[in-house]
């Protein structure tokens, strides 16, 4: 069994830490690393089993350059809906791999948290329900794995809760309470599944790990990218500056531009990922809040 990372940021490098506890896991990325098992993208290409944790905006160009299927069984661990076309990554995928080659990731999974060997639990999403259960059967015993097939509520999931995040760090970078906070996560989960029902996701993902767990998560804890990013714009920073400052990907900023043209594009309600579209174009988020308590 052959296994590699591609990507080693955060989440890739926490991955490969995780699955090595079974395996060797090899990992790569742009640049060499000191990391065990750092190999090239040539080696790493190789492999039987491949776990993408690059940022979903990067992703459909990385294919086009580097990837050619030669049976490759595909597990992708980003999360992100891409700006531009509003394309989920099942669908960019798809025009490389094969529907039963390809599963996606989700849950609840701070990167800091997992390269401690902290417990947590996720789901593997696959129409192939072999394949889900074979990725699974990767992990080890701190990280406790389900498995689903409803792809597109698992993808719209972990891209929407990003956008949630960076509203949830406006709210609280705005000190507008405890009480805000809580009804502006329990609006926003209602608001990802009317858009998710609309793509055919399943009402339970957004209720299990997927939706209300990785919510929770990222919506509340300083941990989260897009939470920071929502604070410092609550204090009046600028975007560019604050993602200069971050060093790593906050993927909230662009999917909540590619909810905010699908929602159009489709006529689905989507106020809160709405104004944060239109907060991270420069409206002032004071009035975000005004204007959402009066719709
Ligand atoms: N961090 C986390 O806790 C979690 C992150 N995720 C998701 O995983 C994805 C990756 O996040 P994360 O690892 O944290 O991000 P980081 O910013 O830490 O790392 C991004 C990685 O992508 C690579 N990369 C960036 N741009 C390109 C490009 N144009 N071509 C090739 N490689 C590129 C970088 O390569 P290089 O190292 O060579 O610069 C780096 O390895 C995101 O979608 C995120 O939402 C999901 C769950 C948890
Ligand atoms: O997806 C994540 C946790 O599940 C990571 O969230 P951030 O990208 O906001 O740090």
């Amino acid at each position: 069994m052959s296994i590699a990372v591609i990507g080693a940021g955060k989440w890739g490098q926490a991955l490969q830490f995780a699955l090595s506890r079974n395996f060797t896991c090899k990992i790569t990325s742009r640049q060499q690393k000191s990391i065990e098992n750092f190999v090239n993208l040539e080696e790493a290409l190789t492999c039987q089993y491949l776990i993408f944790a690059l940022p979903a905006q990067v992703v459909r160009g990385w294919l086009e350059t580097h990837f050619s299927f030669s049976g490759q069984k595909i597990l992708v661990a980003a999360k992100g809906i891409e700006q531009g076309s509003g394309a989920f990554l099942n669908e960019i995928f798809a025009n490389f791999v094969p529907e039963d080659h390809l599963s996606f990731l989700s849950g609840p999974s701070f990167a800091s948290e997992v390269i401690q060997g902290l417990p947590t639990a996720l789901v593997i999403n696959s129409t192939n329900d072999i394949l889900a259960k074979e990725f699974a059967s990767f992990f080890p015993s701190f990280i406790k794995t389900y498995t689903s097939k409803d792809v597109i509520g698992a993808e719209v999931c972990g891209a929407y809760k990003n956008v949630l995040a960076i509203a949830s760090g406006i709210c609280d970078g705005l000190r507008l309470g405890n009480n805000a906070r809580a009804s502006l996560i329990a609006r926003g989960l209602v608001e990802m599944r009317r858009f998710g029902k609309y793509f055919g996701a399943q009402d339970e993902t957004f209720l299990g790990l997927s939706g209300a767990g990785d919510l929770f998560l990222t919506a509340s804890s300083t941990l989260s990218r897009n939470y920071r990013v929502g604070l410092f714009l609550a204090e009046g920073k600028k975007l560019e500056d604050i993602l200069i400052a971050l060093g790593e990907v906050a993927e909230g900023v662009f999917t909540s531009a590619a909810i905010f043209e699908l929602s159009l594009k489709h006529t689905i309600y989507t106020p809160i990922a709405h104004e944060i579209a239109l907060i991270l174009k420069g409206k002032e988020p004071r009035i975000s809040v005004k204007d959402l308590l009066a719709d």
